[in-house]
């Protein structure tokens, strides 16, 4: 079995972070480790608190998993603040991780900040140029590119501006685009070819974690040797059947549902 790796914050609620990421990881068959960088006490409603790990006991996690287990693929989720941010960059080139999938978690789907401000540049300057593929959604893009997203041709120009970053694959997401449309379109871009991968869209509030869903989906397919543009596609259809199988948890947006096709 192949052995994973998410950096990501705890939801209490079950229903994103670490949560999210362990039922995904086992759902598609891989060993699930995790380095936890906050503690949130969060539900379906919204993020109540934030209660960051200190950066040198981050590396210290980071250490444990990295230097018995070998690590194939790994995630990195909220990641809180600039210092958690420089030791996470400090150990993916000391261990050579080379599948890494950077979801650039800023916001709570429910509100509620996720990152702080003054990181966004390290993320873009420490992070980004060791990351395999990112997965924005479209404000976090718009942050990272400074530019605004309202059609698919602003998509394509900001995951151009994203590769240029240093980022070999970039999957932007689509799913805020427009709230009435039909479609959920995600664009990827590997510095030469466009792809696009769509799917209906689920007309069902249940969208909390699916982020996370996608890029621990991602993580755990890329682990097990798919191509990127063939692991995009399976971890799209992964997260759809997600929000499918979403049931009523809390009294807020619905979490999605990663164990739903077992
Ligand atoms: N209503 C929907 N129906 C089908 N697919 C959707 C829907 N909403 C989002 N998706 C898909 O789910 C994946 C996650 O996208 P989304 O834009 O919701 O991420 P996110 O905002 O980072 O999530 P999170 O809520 O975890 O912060 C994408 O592949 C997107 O196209
Ligand atoms: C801990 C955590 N990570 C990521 C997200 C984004 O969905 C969230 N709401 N909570």
């Amino acid at each position: 079995m192949k052995k994973v790796l998410t950096v990501a914050g705890s939801d209490s609620g079950g229903g994103a972070g670490i949560q999210a990421d362990l039922k995904t990881f086992a759902a598609l068959r891989v060993y699930g480790t995790s380095v936890i960088t906050a503690l949130t006490a969060q539900n379906t409603l919204g993020v109540h608190g934030v209660h960051p790990v200190p950066a040198e006991f981050v590396a210290r996690q980071l250490d444990a998993v990295l230097s018995d287990m070998d690590i194939e693929a790994a995630k990195t989720g909220m990641l809180v603040n600039a210092d958690i941010i420089e030791v996470v960059a400090r150990k993916v080139k000391d261990y050579g991780l080379k599948q890494l999938v950077v979801d650039p978690v800023m916001v709570a789907t429910t509100g509620g900040s996720l990152l702080a401000e003054k990181a966004e540049a390290a993320l873009k300057k420490e992070l980004l140029p060791l990351a395999l593929l990112i997965t924005p959604n479209l404000p976090e893009a718009e942050v990272l590119t400074g530019r605004k997203i309202k059609t698919e041709k602003d998509m394509r120009e900001c995951a151009r501006i994203l590769h240029d970053m240093g980022v070999s694959f970039v999957l932007i997401k689509g799913g805020h685009l427009e709230e009435e449309a039909e479609e959920a379109v995600d664009i990827l871009y590997d510095g030469a070819n466009y792809y696009r991968f769509t799917k209906p869209k689920l007309k069902i509030n249940a969208t909390h974690g699916s982020g996370c869903t996608l890029s621990a989906a991602l993580t755990a397919l890329l682990a097990q040797g798919l191509p990127v543009e063939e692991a995009v596609a399976r971890a799209k259809e992964f997260v759809f059947q997600s929000i499918k199988g979403a049931f009523p948890v809390g009294k807020g947006v619905l979490p999605v549902n990663p164990l739903a096709m077992l």
